[in-house]
């Protein structure tokens, strides 16, 4: 489970180890990547033994095709390639593996040929990866719409033709792969935004390429590798005053279950004692489903807190403002989630209280928060989200989540996580309140912000993973199920955790 952490390259990245590589890589790292996506070819369609339709496009990514044709021509498949290009066109390393196909007696049909009787066994897209230049249309989009018809699996070759590398919007026509072989690294375009739509299944082949030192890693993808060290059993001599004390503060007519599922979500995950503050003058007393929790009114919340919440169903009345600046000079870590972001997108007083924090602030905004932070409208944050996260921690000197399909996590100093666990059966009310909750907990109880945000992020999709799996969603899957879920997988993690002998003994927080 806690297998080692994976780099995420964006395209730039990506081109800079090629060129420092593809000089006096033997074999040529466009053999290697033909070779690896022939191989992992043949684990998809064991059973199938129909042709493989191979589709090369004019650059690079076409010389990956026709290596994989001859590999796989080689193993005794049969493999029908279409090429549309001119071959004097193609740059040297693609004119070369076409040159050797057609030399190991491949040939090369200049159109889509139409399926044969039986189907094709695998549908391959080498048209364009990272390459891509500008939106697929005439020609090579009708070729794409052919290949996305077609029942068979359809594999694409680093990335679906027409998708974005770097930021996974779809520009024109697109493949829609059910499994991609990307080369040397995972790329941020494959995991966030449209991009694990037209992704299917993932397979990273590196190509035996180690990390090399001169390109700084920036992007990760979110593991429990990251978090490890803090999920440390707990002392058995310990008491509820060591684990913290969260605060939510938020609740607002209307919107008071916003701020329980926050509490509630704290509260099963291990924090010793949570006080939800409501705004709403009627609120409850008690939450009788979860009456553990500590009901106050808002402006009431204790002093002392180890963690602070603001956000879940705050409003944006002018009381909800005079708490947020009060807490926002509270040296405390601080979460701040929904209204609390939109207030702070229009008010630069809090803005600059917000920047001028020393205590840890971790932001949670969904694409239209970020957009209201940010200045711009959704489609704009979505366009580029990674971009979108680092802007806004940037600016605002904290940790981020750009919550959606894909969250980015970013960090003031540039760094940059994205996140594969959770589901669309996320999307639905109370979700957001329920991870707000989470990273609250786990810094009421001292874990260090960027470790809680990353395990709280993906804590919260994991255990609505855990409840799809079991039928509970994705479809009708609730925030509050979630809670009962995350506090499950976060415990399989500490058992996990204890097994593994990198794992530190148990220690007391530090209060
Ligand atoms: N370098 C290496 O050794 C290795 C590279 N590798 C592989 O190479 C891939 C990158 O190759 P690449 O740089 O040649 O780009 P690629 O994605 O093939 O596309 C460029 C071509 O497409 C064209 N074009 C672009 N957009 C278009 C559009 N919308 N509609 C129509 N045409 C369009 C563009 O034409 P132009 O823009 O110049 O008119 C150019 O001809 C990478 O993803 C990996 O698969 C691996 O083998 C590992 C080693
Ligand atoms: N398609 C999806 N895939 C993965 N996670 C998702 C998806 N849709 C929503 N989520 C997650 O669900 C949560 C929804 O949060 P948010 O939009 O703030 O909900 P609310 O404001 O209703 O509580 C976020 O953590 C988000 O990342
Ligand atoms: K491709």
């Amino acid at each position: 489970m806690f297998s080692t952490a994976q780099s995420i390259y964006p395209v730039r990245a990506i081109r800079e180890i090629e060129d420092q590589l593809i000089p006096s890589a033997k074999p040529s790292l466009m053999e290697r990547a033909g070779r690896a996506a022939a191989e992992d070819a043949v684990r998809l369609i064991l059973d199938r033994p129909a042709a493989i339709l191979i589709a090369c496009g004019p650059g690079n990514n076409g010389g990956d095709g026709f290596v994989m044709a001859r590999q796989l021509a080689q193993a005794g498949r049969e493999v029908v390639v279409a090429f549309a290009a001119a071959p004097e066109r193609l740059p040297a390393e693609a004119a070369k593996a076409h040159a050797d196909y057609l030399a190991a007696g491949g040939t090369i049909v200049s159109d889509l040929p139409a399926a044969p009787a039986n189907g094709w066994a695998l549908v391959v897209d080498a048209l364009f990866g990272i390459g891509l230049a500008r939106p697929v249309e005439g020609r090579y989009a009708g070729w794409i719409n052919a290949l996305n018809a077609q029942p068979a699996p359809r594999m694409a070759l680093d990335v679906p033709s027409g998708l974005d590398a770097d930021t996974g919007q779809p520009l024109g026509t697109t493949f829609r792969a059910t499994h991609t072989t990307t080369f040397i690294a995972l790329k941020p375009g494959l995991l966030t935004n449209d991009g694990p739509d037209y992704c299917g299944e993932i397979s990273v082949q590196r190509l035996d390429i180690e990390a090399p030192a001169w390109v700084p890693v920036r992007g990760q993808a979110i593991r429990p590798a990251l978090f490890r060290a803090h999920l440390r059993p707990r002392p058995r001599n310990t008491h509820k005053g060591i684990h913290g004390d969260a605060g939510i503060l938020g609740g607002n007519t209307g919107m008071v279950g916003a701020a329980l599922l926050a509490g509630r979500a704290a509260l099963w995950l291990g924090t010793g004692r949570v006080y939800v503050g409501l705004l709403d003058e009627y609120g409850p007393s008690v939450d009788c489903s979860q009456p553990e929790l500590m009901l106050r009114r808002a402006h009431a919340l204790p002093e002392r807190l180890s963690a602070l919440a603001v956000g879940p169903g705050l409003g944006t009345q002018p009381a909800a403002e005079g708490l947020l600046a009060a807490a926002l000079g509270r040296p405390v870590p601080l979460v701040l989630d929904a209204d609390a972001l939109n207030l702070i997108g229009t008010d630069s007083a809090l803005q600059s209280a917000l920047a001028a924090r020393e205590a840890p602030s971790v932001l949670t905004p969904h694409p239209a928060e970020a957009a209201r932070m940010l200045g711009c409208d959704t489609a704009c944050v979505q366009a580029d989200r990674l971009h979108a996260a680092l802007e806004i921690a940037r600016r605002h000197r904290a940790l981020v989540v750009l919550k959606g399909c894909g969250s980015i996590v970013a960090t003031p100093d540039e760094r940059w996580f994205i996140n594969g666990t959770g589901h669309p059966g996320m999307a639905t009310a109370g979700m957001g309140d329920v991870l707000t909750g989470l990273v609250v907990g786990l810094l009421a109880q001292s874990w260090p912000a960027e470790s809680a945000l990353l395990a709280a992020v993906h804590l919260h999709g994991a255990a609505a993973d855990r409840l799809a799996r079991e039928g509970i969603g994705p479809v009708g899957l609730t925030a509050s199920e979630t809670i009962d879920a995350a506090r499950g997988v976060f415990n399989g993690w500490l058992i996990e955790a204890q097994r593994d002998p990198r794992i530190t003994p148990p220690q007391r927080p530090i209060r």
